[in-house]
């Protein structure tokens, strides 16, 4: 077991944590091949010359340029999100609908996706402790065909997607959402995921406990470098 700073965090005054709730996308769930790989290899097949290094260049910026102010959603409006990104990417296509379509399929297929090698035995040890077990995404209604195809999926006790609920991480009502899902006070939940606002810092304003999976964090409160950490993390609080 690595040294992961998890003990420096006391939080002797919180009741038992009663829930865990993972984060999808870099945290639970990875794409194979990485989203880039998949783009240029798509791209490519619509006759795109954009070099593999471009790509990722203009889906980051494309990606991340959604306003933070914009967090209600549907799965309508994530449609036409995912639309701009692959019109902002690729301009040199001969049919950008029919290399939208392909990409967007492409991630809604479960045979895109793995799920971290630690996840199945983090979820089994949590429920064998009678920890509630919920995953709680910004991805889009596909994330259900693809939990549902996997054996990880029934593992999880509960699902809250945004596109479903219409509020996006970090919108407060998406938490308070989970929470309500899950049965359980702020300070009885723990979530962890990959991304700082989205997973460790929305829900620490309600008063959960939270964890930023890192795998290079080294000494930072409230980070850890791998899945399994949350064990750890349960025996000491
Ligand atoms: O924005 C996304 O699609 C990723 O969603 P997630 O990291 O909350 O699972």
């Amino acid at each position: 077991m690595n040294q992961s700073p998890i003990g420096s965090t006391s939080v002797d005054d919180h009741p038992p944590l009663r829930a865990v709730v993972f984060d999808a996308v870099g945290t639970v769930l990875h794409p194979q091949p990485d989203v880039v790989t998949a783009y240029h290899e798509i791209g490519r097949q619509h006759g795109s010359s954009l070099s593999r290094d471009e790509v990722g260049r203009r889906f980051r910026e494309a990606f991340t340029s959604r306003a933070e102010t914009e967090l209600e959603t549907s799965d309508a409006i994530e449609y036409e999100f995912w639309r701009y990104v692959v019109g902002k990417v690729f301009r040199d296509v001969v049919d950008p609908e029919a290399c939208f379509r392909q990409l967007h399929e492409h991630f809604a297929q479960p045979t895109s996706w793995r799920f971290d090698s630690e996840t199945e035995r983090v979820l089994t040890a949590l429920g064998l402790r009678g920890v509630v077990r919920c995953i709680a995404s910004n991805f889009d209604a596909r994330l259900d065909g693809i939990l549902d195809a996997s054996p990880v999926g029934p593992l999880f006790d509960h699902r809250v997607i945004s596109s479903k609920i219409g509020y996006r991480k970090p919108h407060r009502r998406f938490y308070e959402i989970v929470l309500e899902t899950c049965g359980t006070t702020a300070a009885e939940t723990l979530f962890i995921g990959d991304e700082p606002a989205a997973d460790r810092e929305g829900p620490a304003q309600l008063g959960c406990r939270a964890l930023l999976l890192d795998p290079g964090c080294s000494g930072e409160e409230n980070c850890v470098t791998q899945l399994r950490d949350v064990l750890c993390f349960l025996e000491a609080n």
